[in-house]
């Protein structure tokens, strides 16, 4: 099809241009009617419309042409054109493919047929450097119109889009930017490549609650559609709470990668005030996880204290819930907020009630199932005759994942899985011989405590009923 249409396209073009010509020396009435007929025939012979896209538009990129040439990138390979272009940018994480100069592809969209053509026109102005324009040229059928304005052209820019953003590489922004000349001028963020191994499978957790959490990460990430029809801004929070060592850090790299967001990790203690924290929301994009980690630590988020500053225009618990649930948040859409906490109780309940933070996950101390996935991570194993007893240890002591899976860790060549296992097991004999004795220490403690107090009183009612005697005397 590609071929032929071009083709006849040329040729219709070329007659054109001699009909022009010759149409200057007819009477313009004469003119007219010839007009139509000549469209009449051409209609007949060759119904075809195109449409160009340039690369630059108005001296700027044009992203539809970036969109389309992903898109149609993708489908080269999948179909049989020959001439193919490589190439890959910084920002990429891996190799783009796109249509060489002159190659043509069909493409199918609800039944309609396009064709689509790479052109390039290489220019050298009189002085300088020579200039390459290149475009895209589509080709269709008149009759399917409505489907290339109305569905087709947006559905090649949705889904370029999302190749484009499936092949970026992920980012990891900072606001802790120090004084530094270099940052100077670049914004309120600084970013660097985000290039974090942890995923879902390396998570070590109860196997309920991460497919809960998946799968909630799942109905977010498609739920544009669902969002819009509920009337709510299309975002989602995530309170991590439990000890140190636990995993909470870990998460959040695991989403990160699990979704292809970027991250911007919020630390509130180098945000001055409230509308400086307004304007770090501004300079986040879509598609993105705002993560403030430690929450308790970051600054003294009381109700009271946030009255108290409301005037003195410095950051308040009510300029964090305005960030959370303001208006100003449902700028960017797509984008899920994380607060990490090792004392949950110490928050305002007004920061993590439901809404504001959607969902509240405890990461816990290492039980058997979370061991199984560190054993299965670190030393390939799925069973082993000591875990039976690693399984009972791990109910009677509280070891987070980040200590199991340091001794999980095969520290020199020699060293087998054995070796390791044994390991773990002596550190848990040797803390549940600790929790023992601290146990025994504070009931012994407590009992004291009681006997001094029970002493106390005695020594209080006998000298009240000594007291009393005299009086009655
Ligand atoms: N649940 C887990 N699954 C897999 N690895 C874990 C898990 N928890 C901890 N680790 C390991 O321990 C290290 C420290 O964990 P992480 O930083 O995620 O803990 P955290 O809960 O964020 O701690 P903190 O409260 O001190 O910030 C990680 O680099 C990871 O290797
Ligand atoms: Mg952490």
């Amino acid at each position: 099809m590609t071929t032929s249409l071009t083709e006849l396209g040329s040729k219709f073009a070329g007659l054109m241009l001699i009909w022009g010509i010759i149409q200057q020396y007819f009477p313009p009435a004469l003119s007219k009617r010839f007009d139509y007929l000549w469209r009449r025939v051409e209609n007949h012979f060759y119904p075809y419309v195109q449409i160009t896209i340039d690369e630059f538009s108005n001296g700027k990129r044009n992203e539809i042409y970036s969109h389309i040439n992903s898109y149609l990138g993708t489908k080269s390979i999948k179909k049989d054109a020959k001439l193919l272009k490589v190439e890959k940018s910084k920002n990429s994480k891996s190799f783009a493919v796109s249509l060489d100069e002159g190659e043509e592809i069909t493409d199918e969209f609800q039944g309609a047929k396009f064709s689509w053509r790479n052109y390039s026109v290489k220019s050298s102005r009189s002085n300088s450097v020579p200039m390459e324009k290149k475009s895209y040229r589509l080709t269709f059928n008149q009759r399917d119109r409505e489907i290339v304005t109305g569905k087709y052209l947006n559905h090649i820019t949705e889904e370029g889009k999302a190749i484009q953003f499936l092949n970026r590489k992920q980012k990891i922004y900072s606001n802790n930017c120090s004084n530094d000349w270099y940052w100077y001028g670049k914004g309120m963020w600084r970013d660097i490549n985000f290039e974090h191994p942890a995923t879902f499978d390396t998570l070590a957790m109860d196997p309920k609650k991460k497919a809960e959490i998946i799968n909630d990460l799942i109905a977010f990430s498609k739920g544009k559609d669902y969002y819009s029809k509920v009337g709510k801004a299309w975002k989602r929070g995530y309170l991590l709470y439990g000890p140190p060592g636990t995993g909470k850090s870990t998460m959040i790299a695991a989403i990160a990668n699990y979704l292809n967001y970027d991250i911007y990790d919020l630390e509130l203690t180098s945000v001055k005030d409230n509308s400086g924290l307004k304007k770090l929301l501004m300079e986040t994009t879509s598609k993105s996880i705002i993560v403030i980690e430690d929450i308790d630590c970051s600054i003294d988020l009381t109700e009271k204290e946030s009255t108290e500053n409301k005037e003195t225009g410095k950051l308040t618990l009510s300029g964090l819930l305005n960030f959370i649930d303001g208006i100003w948040s449902a700028c960017g859409q797509e984008r899920i907020i994380i607060f990490t906490t090792n004392h949950k109780e110490k928050l305002d309940p007004a920061l993590i009630r439901r809404g504001r933070m959607d969902m509240h996950i405890e990461m816990s101390y290492c039980r058997y199932e979370a061991f199984k996935v560190l054993a299965k991570n670190y030393l390939n194993l799925e069973t082993h005759t000591l875990f039976q007893q690693i399984q009972g240890l791990l109910e009677e002591v509280d070891m987070s994942p980040c200590d199991v899976a340091e001794h999980l860790m095969l520290k020199n060549a020699s060293g087998g899985p054995q070796i390791c296992l044994d390991n773990l097991i002596q550190a848990l004999i040797e803390a549940k011989k600790k929790k023992a004795n601290k146990d025994s220490k504070e009931s012994k403690e407590k009992a004291k405590q009681n006997s001094m107090k029970i002493k106390k009183f005695s020594a209080k009612f006998l000298r009240s009923f000594g007291s009393v005697q005299k009086l009655l005397k």
